[in-house]
């Protein structure tokens, strides 16, 4: 599998539930997707197929309608036998971990060691090594009976985690822990899983362990109501952080405004606003430079050019007018942009915004005007 090649790539999906004669649908028209290395949490209300969709892609049910890549496999199209294939590169973190009991903790991590061809020094070593990781170095001989509920997951965690895989599927994995332990484990997981650049689905209910998630995907009657990017809107956050329109934000209007923003490109030479458009959206440039033209009728002047850091489309936004500019990139840009419903949401909850912005706009109004006075925006 080439890295860029998603590690689960699910279109269309639907599944149903057959029993005497009636037929019930648990997920509908799904679409998702997961990349190489990223920790996506599917949380959502009981029943909403959460754990249907964690089971299809662990090529633990057949897929019904729809289509499923999973590390480059079309589950889709694979007999029962393939799918058993599949499933041997798939790491699982259930809650009801199965350990075997009659084997230490050691013997059910080699266990899964040996459905590779490693050799026996290697799968020693590599067992003694998670299990010590994993914080169990001193209990490796003891069976599943003599360790607590925290340390039977560490154990299940090494065995999933032992043969490297690509992608780990986790049902409420800490579901039956209490919250230190939980949150031990799910670190763990997070830790482990970054090392080896493997992706993490974890379906859980447990509100705390939600950070260590990139993305947060929540399903509800089997749809998919909304997913979130956290890096992703992390990543923005720090971005606006250091545009000087967003310095007096707060942290919590910060997240809020980064949560409606979208990463944009441009090439250069692209007009990314015209004079007499209809402005629909504020931009925040974040990379490269752009050039604003004026026409006051006696033709287009340049009136200024901004670098990263700088917003621009204000103007439009805050009179429900016309761009008064045309922008053009003057090399590749990379803009964050904000639609005029969330400027104007942003505007009336964040005094400090629209004090920010008018501010902005004055200044430039009386550059393309040569008014003293403050411009009419309503
Ligand atoms: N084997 C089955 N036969 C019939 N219906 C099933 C079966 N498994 C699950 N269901 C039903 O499908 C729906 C979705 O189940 P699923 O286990 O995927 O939900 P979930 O979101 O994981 O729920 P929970 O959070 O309670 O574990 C539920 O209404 C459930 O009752």
């Amino acid at each position: 599998m080439s890295t860029s090649e998603p590690t689960v790539l699910a279109s269309a999906l639907n599944y149903a539930f057959s029993s005497g004669g009636s037929s019930k649908r648990v997920l509908d028209s799904v679409d998702f997707e997961m990349q190489p290395g990223e920790i996506v949490i599917v949380t959502g209300p009981s029943g909403s197929g959460k754990t249907t969709l964690l089971t299809l892609v662990g090529a633990l049910r057949s897929v019904q309608q729809g289509e499923m890549f999973v590390l480059g496999k079309p589950l889709h199209q694979l007999d029962k036998r393939s799918l058993v294939d599949v499933r041997r590169e798939i790491g699982f973190i259930f809650q009801m971990h199965n350990l075997f009991d009659a084997l230490s903790a050691f013997e059910n991590v080699k266990m899964s060691l040996e459905l590779r061809k490693y050799s026996k020094e290697y799968i020693k070593k590599r067992a003694i090594e998670l299990l010590t990781e994993l914080g169990l170095g001193e209990r490796i001989d003891y069976k599943p009976q003599a360790l607590s509920g925290g340390q039977r997951q560490r154990v299940a965690i090494a065995r999933a985690l032992a043969n490297k895989p690509q992608l780990i599927l986790a049902d409420e994995p800490t579901a039956a822990l209490d919250r230190e332990s939980g949150r031990t484990v799910v670190n763990l997981i997070q830790r482990l899983a970054k090392q080896e650049q493997s992706s993490i689905l974890l379906v859980t209910h447990d509100n705390r362990i939600l950070d260590i998630a990139d993305r947060i995907v929540t399903l509800v009657d089997g749809r998919i109501e909304s997913d979130v990017n956290l890096a992703e809107r992390l990543r923005i956050c720090e971005i606006l952080r250091q545009t000087p329109a967003f310095r007096s934000l707060t942290p919590g209007e910060l997240t809020e405004m980064a949560e409606h923003m979208q990463r944009e490109t441009f090439a250069k030479g692209d007009a990314i606003v015209r004079q007499g458009e209809i402005g629909d959206r504020l931009f925040v440039l974040q990379q490269g430079v752009v050039e604003v033209f004026h026409d006051d009728g006696d033709g287009s002047r340049s009136v200024a050019s901004l670098e990263s850091g700088n917003v621009f489309g204000e103007g439009a936004l805050l009179t429900s007018g016309e761009r008064n500019a045309t922008v053009i990139a003057q090399e590749d840009v990379s803009a964050l942009s904000l639609t005029k419903e969330s400027f104007d949401q942003a505007l009336n909850s964040s005094v400090s915004f629209n004090q920010e912005i008018l501010q902005i706009h004055f200044t430039r109004t009386n550059v393309l005007t040569g008014s003293p006075h403050p411009p009419q925006t309503s």
